[in-house]
């Protein structure tokens, strides 16, 4: 017998078993309808006679949270009324102390609301690895249907406290041993036999029924918690509706859907082309870079073909994979099982005979021009017609790498950020020539590989390290100009960025800035300063891990105070201090002078089109340089300023310290005429 509404279902099996299903693809979200649908279905189901218990389930996938485009109104209207009652009217009422029992049955996923409801069943019985788990912190919210109270009494305040902190998603069979699932079957097909089963044992009395609202076992000591848990309970409703309006839920929610946006690439995946298989895929390089890539690529089950120049290479390259695997696993975010698997996908070579069958080549080998070009003219007579050509190269001028092979259409920039196998990135370059079918098959690599992708065109720095270049040029010019470098880091870590930039100076390399710089100056002379002080800090021996600060394992850098030697050397050199003197400036202008600049140049970027939405560069920002993802990235950041006013501060510091900061053309439009830089 089947009772339908669109969204939800019900099924009443011979058994008394109702299975109510979720179905709102694709990933069964809660939308107003599927609430009121699910509210009905449990009505009618309850009140029948030949019912005696309810499965509840979705449609493939269990559930992935309330809709977040309820959200996304109530933050444009500014109106919470929109929000639906789903925690006390659903949850409470129709689920959990509802006239039947309810069981969970849980595959593929159950996060934020979708937990929430599975929580507020008497049992969860899930499928192997499903993903579980209460995300809505990342949104700059917290849970509003009950998870902070019931999570804590499934599988103890502490763990509760780290799962909400820190958004984390857990496998079922993690689940299973903290408390949260009852039971891991291992089909799909299992899945519903045994949640009936479970439903039925309930109904009659063979296991007791749980409210998990009610219970206590989990929680310690029991006298404290019951009292923190029910003022608590009283206030989640209040506090995520102040939440949902709040200026940083709305900076994360914008920074949630520009990330959904990056994989819709006009021209490329709505016309009609289907994506290819990557499954082998060759790396060329096995440095700090390759051997994160190849950790990456191995780790999404891809085989990887390695290839350095010689044995001695290939095993210190095979070695840091292992390093890195291994570094996973320690944190926790590896099974040791998983780890032995990915590392069996990995096979090193010396030359390239295993290259015929290979899905897609990454070259990954320093940055020099020739070698990359006698590198991609060797392998086209390799490797099979259809095999991409991708290079990481953050520098150097695709149509240069390819301009000895006849396959310009199979060349592609794939500018991964480094450590390779951690930083969420890729930055795929489409030349004119590169076809639209590898664009859409490195899309899809990018989600396999579980990267954020932005599609950019080919120009100096590409979309990435262009716009934030300046930034890096900004803190040299204020040092220049007399501020304290600490002082520098420590404003711009307070502003929400990970490290300062003479930090981030230190991690990244100082002869590879100075490449960039040589880069910049030729693309944009205009625009590039011409910097004394990293071949000072390079000439007075300082290094990766003992520049700016010194480095000691386990310990918080330390500022090496020997370096403002070298500081007041570079400012006599540079001679720009207005009259000799150091500047002075608040702290906000320090950031402001670090970040307009970026702002400024992401405007060029925009109008050359080089990214496909400006919205692109906040999850660049967000994703590739670790910019404040509650601040929603560095365009979202600027809008809310306004372009006026970054306008003028830019004209008023280019008049004072030279044409690195004159606002572009674009700019100056958008502010004359009051439109928000993002706007298409
Ligand atoms: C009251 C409550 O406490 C508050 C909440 O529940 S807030 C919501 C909490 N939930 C989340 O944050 C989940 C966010 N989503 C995800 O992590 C992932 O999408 C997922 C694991 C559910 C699915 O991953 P995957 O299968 O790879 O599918 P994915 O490509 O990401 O998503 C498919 C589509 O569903 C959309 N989607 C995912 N979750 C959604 C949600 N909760 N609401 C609305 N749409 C959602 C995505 O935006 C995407 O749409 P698009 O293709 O148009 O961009």
């Amino acid at each position: 017998m089947a009772i339908n509404s669109q969204l939800v279902s019900t099924e009443i099996g011979k058994d008394g078993i109702a299975i109510i299903r979720i179905r709102n693809p694709p990933v069964n979200a809660l939308a107003l309808s599927v609430i009121d649908g699910l509210k009905e279905q449990y009505e009618e189901a309850v009140e029948r006679n030949d019912v005696k218990a309810i499965v509840l389930t979705g449609d493939d996938k269990f559930c992935g949270g309330l809709d977040i485009n309820i959200i996304q109104k109530v933050q444009k209207n500014g109106d919470t009324s929109f929000l639906p009652d789903a925690s006390v009217e659903l949850v409470i009422d129709t689920i959990e102390n509802g006239k039947k029992p309810s069981v969970a049955a849980i595959q593929g996923f159950a996060l934020g609301g979708g937990l929430e409801l599975a929580m507020g069943c008497s049992a969860r019985i899930a499928t192997s690895r499903a993903e579980l788990g209460l995300p809505e912190l990342k949104l700059g919210l917290i849970p509003g249907c009950g998870g902070t109270q019931r999570l804590p009494r499934l599988v103890g305040t502490s763990k509760a406290i780290e799962m909400l902190m820190s958004s984390k998603i857990i496998t079922s069979e993690e689940g299973k041993e903290l408390g949260i699932i009852d039971d891991v079957v291992a089909s799909h097909e299992d899945l519903l036999t045994f949640s009936r089963l479970w439903a039925l044992d309930i109904a009659e009395g063979r296991i007791a029924r749980t409210h998990t609202l009610r219970r206590t076992d989990k929680i310690e000591p029991i006298h404290k918690s019951s009292a923190i848990l029910e003022v608590k309970r009283q206030q989640e409703d209040k506090v995520f509706r102040e939440l949902v309006l709040s200026k940083s839920a709305k900076a994360l929610l914008h920074a949630y859907f520009a990330e959904r946006a990056t994989s819709k690439v006009p021209g490329i995946t709505d016309c009609k082309l289907k994506h290819r298989k990557i499954e082998k895929v060759a790396v060329i390089g096995g440095g700090l870079m390759g051997s994160g890539i190849a950790t990456a690529l191995i780790l999404s089950s891809i085989q990887v073909i390695l290839k350095e120049i010689n044995f001695d290479y290939l095993q210190k390259s095979v070695k840091s994979i292992e390093v890195n695997l291994h570094s996973l696993v320690k944190r926790g975010d590896l099974l040791e099982e998983k780890m032995k698997k990915a590392f069996s996908l990995l096979k090193g070579v010396v030359d390239y005979e295993e290259f015929t069958d290979v899905d897609m080549v990454m070259e990954v080998v320093n940055e020099e021009v020739l070698l990359k070009q006698s590198i991609f003219e060797e392998i086209e007579n390799i490797c099979h017609p259809h095999c991409i050509f991708a290079s990481n190269t953050s520098t150097i001028d695709l149509n240069v790498i390819g301009a000895r092979t006849k396959s310009q259409d199979r060349i592609v920039g794939t500018h991964l950020f480094s450590p390779a196998h951690v930083m969420p990135l890729l930055e795929i370059v489409q030349t004119e020539n590169t076809s639209k079918q590898v664009i859409l098959d490195v899309l899809k690599f990018a989600k396999i590989i579980q990267k954020v992708p932005i599609v950019v065109k080919n120009c100096t720095g590409f979309a990435v390290n262009r716009t934030f270049f300046p930034y890096m040029q900004g803190a040299e010019i204020l040092a220049n100009l007399g501020i304290d470098v600490y002082r520098i880091d420590r404003v711009i870590t307070e502003f929400g960025m990970r490290i300062g930039p003479f930090q981030l100076f230190d991690l990244s390399g100082y002869s590879i800035f100075l490449a960039v710089v040589k880069e910049f100056a030729a693309a944009f002379p205009d625009r590039t300063f011409q910097c004394p002080l990293v071949q000072l800090m390079m000439a007075n021996g300082k290094k990766n891990g003992r520049g700016y600060y010194l480095y000691k394992k386990g310990k918080i850098p330390e500022p090496d105070l020997s370096v403002l030697q070298i500081v007041e050397e570079s400012r006599r050199l540079a001679s720009i201090m207005p009259g000799g003197e150091p500047i002075s400036v608040m702290d906000q202008e320090i950031v402001e002078m670090l970040f307009f600049p970026v702002v400024n140049e992401a405007c060029r970027v925009i109008e050359e089109r080089v990214v496909v939405r400006a919205s692109d560069l906040d999850v660049a920002s967000v994703h590739g340089m670790k910019f404040p993802s509650e601040r929603g990235g560095i365009m979202y950041w600027a809008d809310s300023i306004g372009a006026e006013y970054i306008y003028a501060r830019l004209k008023y510091w280019s008049k004072a310290y030279g044409s690195f900061f004159k606002p572009s053309q674009f700019l100056q439009e958008r502010a004359t005429k009051g439109i928000p830089l993002a706007e298409l």
